[in-house]
């Protein structure tokens, strides 16, 4: 049984989920600080975390950043509020599996800790053959078919590519197409997040290390690169990497052998390498950060990942794959967006790009129960429903409060039956589920 540990300080809230989570068959062990998760975190035999953001001696991202420093491997998923699409973006990039927003639906919990869960068996397993499209879309735009192209005209070379791009924009997903549409599609597809190698590890974990290498080398282990022999390695967020690994990157990619530490021995190796940045890496190098060797050898063809916000054109195509996929697999009826919706879509920022596009579209699936997508499952920072200061703020806030615990109390006393509790306070549903995510609950 696959062994989860939930970090959240609000003890009730604490209890629902846990029992769901074991009702549907998982072991769930809580903790209710920073000090505690890391303490029973870093225990023998955990599979998962799920912590909340807002913890009374710290914060989630903090638990991320050392659960990924202790094993990067750990899926770790971040609970935020509704609203707080940075934060969410921010543990994206520090590697955090997933991120949910409170009120927590607990079908979308399902399938994230599910989808976590088997990410991180295809990490153990290291089966990282040959996968289908997976529901690629390429885009009808002139931008996205000309980034198509120069996919399909590198692929099959062995050029080294650099795709570049912000967070979310789909740059694994690019990579992967180059590897699927290459010679070496029948080997391995190996990714690498250099943003979670600590700098003490980078070296064993890209090339491995023999037994007795250094304290804690208990057996000999093969690194990422002689994983993907024969295959591609995506190295994501390249300028992150230490500049030790960077000599060593740099040596592997030219003599095409590697080393592991505490050998004397050389591999032989051949890869194709892929990588990613969301940074400047030009910058980096010009400030001496990235060698500038490195990055020429890594920039032989790059590719570049457009922000969703100028992607007005091909915006309502990814929206509509992803209410489709969402549809299929939370097992709703089709649903189509109301015109509204695809008007605040379009006119949205989008920071976290398709990631962030998904997972709201993902959330409204759930969320809607007739079969049109509407305003009213959408999060305040696309419908601009949110508040602006006035002198009413403070009544009101002070009424807000009142409001929330009432709200609290009873979902709690029906054990967040939604009917129920609706029922009780007289309201419907909807008005219910709109007033939980104005509270976070
Ligand atoms: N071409 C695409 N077609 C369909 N969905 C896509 C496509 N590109 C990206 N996505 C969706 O967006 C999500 C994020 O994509 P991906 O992980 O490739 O982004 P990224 O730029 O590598 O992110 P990060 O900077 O956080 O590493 C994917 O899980 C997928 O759901």
């Amino acid at each position: 049984m696959k062994k989860i540990l939930l970090i959240e300080d609000d003890l009730s809230y604490s209890r629902i989920i846990k029992n769901f989570l074991e009702r549907n068959g998982y072991n769930v062990e809580t903790a209710d600080s920073v000090k505690n998760g890391l303490l029973e975190g870093k225990k023998e035999g955990v599979n998962l975390i799920i912590t909340d953001f807002r913890l009374p001696d710290g914060t989630g991202l903090e638990l991320l950043a050392q659960f990924k420093a202790f094993n990067k491997k750990l899926p770790v998923i971040l609970i935020t509020n509704y609203s707080d699409i940075g934060i969410a973006v921010k543990s994206m990039k520090m590697g955090a599996a997933e991120y949910i927003t409170k009120p927590i639906n607990p079908d979308e919990l399902l399938l994230t800790v599910k989808e976590a869960l088997e990410e991180e068996q295809i990490e153990k397993e290291q089966s990282k053959k040959a996968f289908g499209e997976e529901n690629y879309i390429v885009g009808n735009s002139s931008d996205a078919q000309q980034i198509e192209k120069h996919i399909q005209l590198v692929a099959p070379t062995d050029l080294s590519v650099i795709i570049l791009g912000e967070t979310g924009t789909g740059k694994e997903y690019i990579s992967k197409r180059i590897h699927q549409f290459s010679n070496r599609n029948q080997g391995p597809f190996v990714a690498v997040d250099c943003g979670t190698l600590s700098k003490d590890l980078a070296g064993s974990e890209l090339f491995g290390h023999v037994k007795g290498a250094f304290t804690g080398a208990n057996e000999t282990t093969t690194g990422h690169f002689e994983a993907a022999n024969g295959g591609t390695i995506f190295l994501d967020e390249v300028g992150n990497l230490d500049y030790e690994s960077q000599i060593k990157l740099l040596r592997a990619l030219e003599e095409k052998k590697i080393r592991k530490i505490g050998s004397t021995q050389e591999i032989s190796i051949d890869v194709r390498i892929l990588a990613a940045t969301n940074e400047n890496l030009q910058e980096q190098v010009k400030l001496g950060l990235f060698r500038e060797d490195l990055y020429y050898r890594l920039n032989e063809f790059s590719i570049k990942a457009l922000p969703l916000r100028k992607r007005k054109d091909d915006l309502m195509l990814f929206a509509e794959q992803f209410l489709l996929e969402s549809c299929e697999k939370l097992n709703k009826e089709a649903k189509e967006f109301s015109k509204e919706v695809a008007n605040k879509f379009l006119k949205y920022e989008w920071p976290g790009n398709l990631r962030e596009m998904r997972n709201i579209v993902r959330r409204a699936t759930l969320l809607e129960n007739s079969n049109q997508i509407t305003l009213g499952v959408l999060p305040d920072e696309i419908t601009n429903k949110r508040s602006t200061g006035s002198s009413h703020q403070t009544v009101k806030a002070l009424r807000q409060d009142e409001e929330k615990n009432v709200i609290q109390e009873i979902l709690l006393a029906n054990q967040y039956n939604k009917s129920k509790t609706a029922e009780q306070l007289g309201i419907d549903r909807k008005t219910l589920y709109n007033k939980m995510r104005k509270y976070g609950l």
